[in-house]
């Protein structure tokens, strides 16, 4: 079968080798070419300027260089969509702006289930950490220490959890202290493609019992505990280590979750994203979010060609989809999805999330909190 006749899109990428392997695969390539877009590799080697032409730039490259290349592609090039906005990635590259953005959200309130942030401070200053005064600054043990950056790097997946005091004189500013919160061992990630919501289960840090932080040593160094590591990368059971299937944790109810992604969305400007949710086991039906991601690890999640082509087709076609997102009531279900999820179920995947309706939010906001500097 031939390709079909018309009008072709040429999305150029533009991204590290890592993400790269990752992300551009086989099937995306193909699924993408039925639907008439191609995928163009972006040579970094080579000025941006000079590559092309392209109906759309897909990016996940850091720094000023890079920045400046775009505003110039931008300018020659002013029908080009740039996805997303360097200024709007921008704020998620410190984890305070990351979360403000959270507690800024302007949604429908409802009694049944509330979301915020952990409490937390930023530390600049290396002399002061020793000195700090957890309760004084409303944190009390344990507390994760994370760095503020958060710029990709191996670094800046660096944390500790702090124990006691004597476990906040290693650290080293800039960081971010947030309370740790008892979670039950579970994290929702919360996958955003355009208009497109999908919710998994991962592992995360297991629950500390109050009563023994005195008998625990003073910190504990991790990275990256939701995710996995290279090698694992590579053997079969990849979903199958990765997503959690407990079979006893229910996922956030998901137009709650769409309600939050749709805000975030609009507030931040961007299209591709994804946000680690958190349940307060000591509260019930409380959300926090913890992190917030630019263009994740879309691979991982199932069906992830046909969610990411859609979504292209539909910015191609609009140039805008927040246009449609004004009457937009339910939401986008992919095309292989809805074949799919009359088939098989998704290990530790909400069966009906990416589709269902919300007529009615059951959000609560809760009050700003704002994070104090020191
Ligand atoms: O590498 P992957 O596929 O695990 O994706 C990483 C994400 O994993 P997730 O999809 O949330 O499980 C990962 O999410 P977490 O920070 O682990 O919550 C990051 O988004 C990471 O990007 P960066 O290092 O922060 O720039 C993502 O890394 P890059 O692929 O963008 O380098
Ligand atoms: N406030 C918190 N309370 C409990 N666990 C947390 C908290 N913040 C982070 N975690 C745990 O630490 C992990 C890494 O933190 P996160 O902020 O998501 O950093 P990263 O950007 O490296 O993913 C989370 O996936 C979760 O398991
Ligand atoms: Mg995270
Ligand atoms: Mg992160």
């Amino acid at each position: 079968m031939g390709e079909p006749m018309g009008r072709r899109f040429a999305v150029g990428y533009a991204l590290a080798s890592k993400k790269q392997a990752s992300f551009i695969q086989i099937s995306l390539i193909n699924v993408a070419k039925e639907k008439s877009i191609d995928l163009i590799k972006i040579d970094l080697e080579k000025p941006l300027i000079e590559q092309g032409p392209f109906d759309l730039v897909l990016h996940k490259i850091y720094g000023a260089e890079w920045r400046k290349q775009l505003a110039e592609y931008s300018a020659v090039n002013p029908n080009v969509l740039i996805i997303d906005s360097p200024d709007a990635i921008e704020r998620l590259h410190n984890r305070i702006s990351m979360l403000q953005v959270v507690t800024e959200l302007n949604v429908v309130q409802c009694d049944t289930v509330s979301f915020g942030i952990p409490k937390q401070i930023a530390v600049y200053d290396a002399r002061a950490v020793g000195e700090l005064n957890l309760e004084r600054e409303g944190l009390k043990f344990p507390v994760i220490a994370k760095p503020l950056v958060a710029d990709g790097s191996a670094k800046s997946h660096k944390m500790s959890l702090v124990y006691n005091r004597d476990g906040l004189s290693k650290l080293k500013p800039p960081i971010v202290l947030q309370e740790f919160v008892n979670h039950g061992g579970v994290i929702f990630k919360v996958y955003v493609v355009g208009e497109y919501v999908k919710c998994v289960k991962r592992k995360s840090l297991p629950d500390v019992n109050e009563e023994n932080l005195g008998s625990l040593k003073c910190s504990m160094s991790f990275s990256q505990v939701s995710n996995l590591n290279n090698m694992e990368r590579c053997q079969d059971t990849y979903y199958k280590m990765m997503d959690l299937d407990d079979g006893k944790t229910e996922i956030p109810p998901m137009n709650f979750l769409v309600d939050i992604a749709r805000g975030l969305r609009r507030a931040m400007g961007l299209h591709l994203f994804n946000f680690d949710v958190i349940r307060d086991t000591r509260i019930g039906n409380r959300y926090l979010v913890i992190d917030i991601n630019y263009f994740p690890g879309y691979a991982k999640m199932p069906c992830y060609e046909h969610v990411l082509t859609d979504f292209f087709w539909d910015v191609l076609n609009d140039g805008n989809t927040d246009k449609k997102d004004v009457n937009l009531d339910g939401l986008k279900q992919s095309s292989c999805e809805q074949e799919v999820r009359m088939l098989v179920s998704n290990a530790g995947c909400d069966e009906d999330n990416g589709a269902s309706k919300h007529p009615m939010s059951p959000l609560k906001r809760e009050e700003n909190e704002n994070p104090i500097q020191v």
